[in-house]
């Protein structure tokens, strides 16, 4: 008998980042806008996978592969080509493209994670894959930050109590630059952290008082946001948009809870993306 060894391939989820809240402080010379935003990442994301090969390549599938090529642009190929090494890549595509919830840099960000491990190196500084994408950094370690700078200065943050999430998209790509180019003011207030986010009743009232200031430059962009938002205040203790947008989270104590609200708005709105998750702590 023959006795055959497989090497699997490396696995890394690319969780979904998820702003709960993201106050735009500022603006720097070279026109990129100053952050302080509290991201999280829901259980739940694309698949990036590696094994061996002597040249780079990527193949890609999954419900959203359609909408990504596996150009040189693609985030998985850049992130691979910033380390200088080679593997055969498979990106399974769970997440929206362009849909406010880190898609493209959490790829890129477990790219590195996965070549990583299979080359044996060192993860690189989060700090210096900016280049690759503002939320790269805080996509590399992928757990609840406060993100601050550009997306390089990244700040530990009190532990979360227990929360759900449900995600949904209304199927309209929304382009980061052109929210930005509608934001009326880049000089607003930071957050005021606390030193305790409590439990959940608790933690819901302190993000009633900060903001996403991406929210209404993307609404009038994309009203449909709007009727996203009404889906899910008809049960969510509180809901806001993330990142650009168009994707909106609402918030829950309990996975029930979550799980009926995903149910009740996939019935009334077939077209939406649709997805429950905890949030990873
Ligand atoms: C808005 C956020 O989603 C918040 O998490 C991110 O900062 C956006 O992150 P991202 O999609 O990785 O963004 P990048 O690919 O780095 O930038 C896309 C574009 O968004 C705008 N941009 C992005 C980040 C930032 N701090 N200031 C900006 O003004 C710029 O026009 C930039 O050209
Ligand atoms: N692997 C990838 N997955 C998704 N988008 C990618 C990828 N590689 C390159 N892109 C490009 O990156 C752009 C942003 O896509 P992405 O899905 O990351 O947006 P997003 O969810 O709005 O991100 P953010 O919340 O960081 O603003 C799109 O123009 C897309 O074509």
């Amino acid at each position: 008998m023959r006795t055959e060894v497989v090497d699997a391939p490396i696995r890394e989820l690319a969780r979904a980042k998820v702003n709960l809240t993201l106050h735009v402080t500022g603006r720097r010379p070279d026109g990129l806008h100053m952050l302080d935003s509290l991201v999280v990442f829901a259980d739940l994301g694309d698949v990036v996978e590696v094994e061996a090969g002597s040249r780079l390549s990527l193949a890609i599938g999954g419900p959203f592969g359609s909408g990504i090529g596996a150009t040189p642009d693609n985030l998985v190929l850049r992130a691979a080509r910033h380390l200088g090494v080679s593997g055969a890549l498979r990106l399974t595509k769970a997440l929206p493209v362009s849909s406010g919830i880190g898609g493209g840099s959490a790829d890129a960000a477990a790219t590195i994670r996965a070549m990583s491990r299979l080359h044996g190196l060192t993860l690189p500084a989060a700090a210096d894959l900016t280049r690759l994408g503002a939320d790269v950094p805080v996509c590399l370690a992928s757990v609840p930050t406060r993100m601050r700078g550009i997306g390089e200065v990244l700040q530990p943050v009190p532990t979360l109590p227990p929360v759900w999430l449900v995600l949904v998209n209304p199927g309209v790509g929304m382009a980061t630059p052109a929210v930005f180019a509608r934001l009326d003011h880049a000089d607003n207030a930071p957050m005021d952290m606390p030193d305790s986010f409590g439990d959940f009743d608790g933690f819901v009232k302190w993000l009633t008082r900060q903001r996403n200031d991406l929210q209404f430059p993307a609404e009038q962009l994309s009203p449909v946001i709007g009727e996203v938002l009404t889906a899910l205040n008809q049960d969510a203790p509180f809901a806001r948009m993330s990142g650009s947008g168009a994707t909106c989270f609402g918030l829950y104590a309990e996975q029930a809870a979550a799980l009926r609200a995903a149910d009740r708005v996939r019935h009334a709105h077939p077209g939406w993306w649709v997805a429950a998750a905890p949030v990873g702590r």
